[in-house]
């Protein structure tokens, strides 16, 4: 397909407290293509969860469009939402979500079983996805048998196994060391390289420069962008 794979227009998200209207979102235009990583940093609070909770359907925006493949997420019912995430979208939590007492392969295998594919197949997608991560031998491992990059890794091939074009990582690498993240984004530019499209939430500038542009928000606006492969040093450092 030409278009975004990923596209938000006028995004606004708000919350009411009592008569006070408060703005976590307040109009955010986005197109992340095939093969492109988007990095979102800003200062916490600044909306960055909150755009990528609405960008995986997740959360609903108050007002604004989200579209997934030219599929806009508003003209669906809850329960075709849940499908077009299953189906479409992967995401990646700091803390790996993962299926405690489910195999690797199992965990990586289990959209797949809920989308109705075989488990047979199912599982082989599950392996494949894994070779490309680096943990094939780790196939039949539970998670409490892997590393906190492993996981990770594991993580992000059950986010991009199947058709899944699509990876919103939230801090993915929170909980890691520098060497362990540097191996988890590794993984992720790789399966962008190959025709993915992400979007990762990072407070760290030089995880940031693994993305092709950087969009910065404050106080739910987007304030400044990166051009490809920027420094995105310069925006951690401008004033208000
Ligand atoms: N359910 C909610 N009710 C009220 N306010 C909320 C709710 N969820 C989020 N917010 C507010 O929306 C704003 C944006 O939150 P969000 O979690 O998206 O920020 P963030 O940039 O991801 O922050 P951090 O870097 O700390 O994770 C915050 O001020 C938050 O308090």
């Amino acid at each position: 397909m030409s278009g975004p794979v990923l596209r938000l227009r006028a995004v606004e998200r708000t919350y009411q407290a009592g008569d006070v209207t408060f703005h976590a979102l307040a109009g955010v235009d986005l197109d992340v293509r095939a093969g492109e990583l988007v990095a979102v940093m800003g200062p916490s609070g600044s909306g960055k969860s909150t755009l990528l909770a609405i960008a995986g359907g997740l959360d609903t925006p108050t007002s604004g469009s989200i579209e997934v493949e030219g599929v806009d997420l508003g003209g669906l019912d809850e329960t075709a939402v849940a499908h077009l995430r299953r189906d479409r979208i992967g995401y990646v939590f700091q803390d790996y979500n993962l299926v405690t007492d489910l195999t690797a392969a199992e965990n990586v295998a289990l959209p797949l079983e809920l989308a109705g594919g075989g488990g047979r197949a199912a599982r082989r997608a599950a392996v494949v996805a894994l070779d490309e991560v680096g943990l094939a031998d780790a196939a039949d491992r539970f998670p409490d048998q892997l590393s906190g990059g492993q996981q990770q890794r594991v993580a992000i091939a059950r986010a991009l196994v199947g058709e899944r074009r699509l990876v919103l990582a939230d801090e993915p690498t929170g909980a890691l060391d520098s060497q362990t993240s540097m191996a988890v984004l590794t993984v992720l530019r790789a399966r962008i390289d190959a025709g993915a499209s992400g979007v990762l939430v990072t407070h760290e500038a030089r995880y940031a420069g693994w993305a092709d542009r950087t969009i910065f928000l404050r106080d739910g606006r987007l304030v400044d962008a990166t051009s490809e492969r920027d420094d995105p040093q310069h925006l951690l450092s401008q004033p208000s």
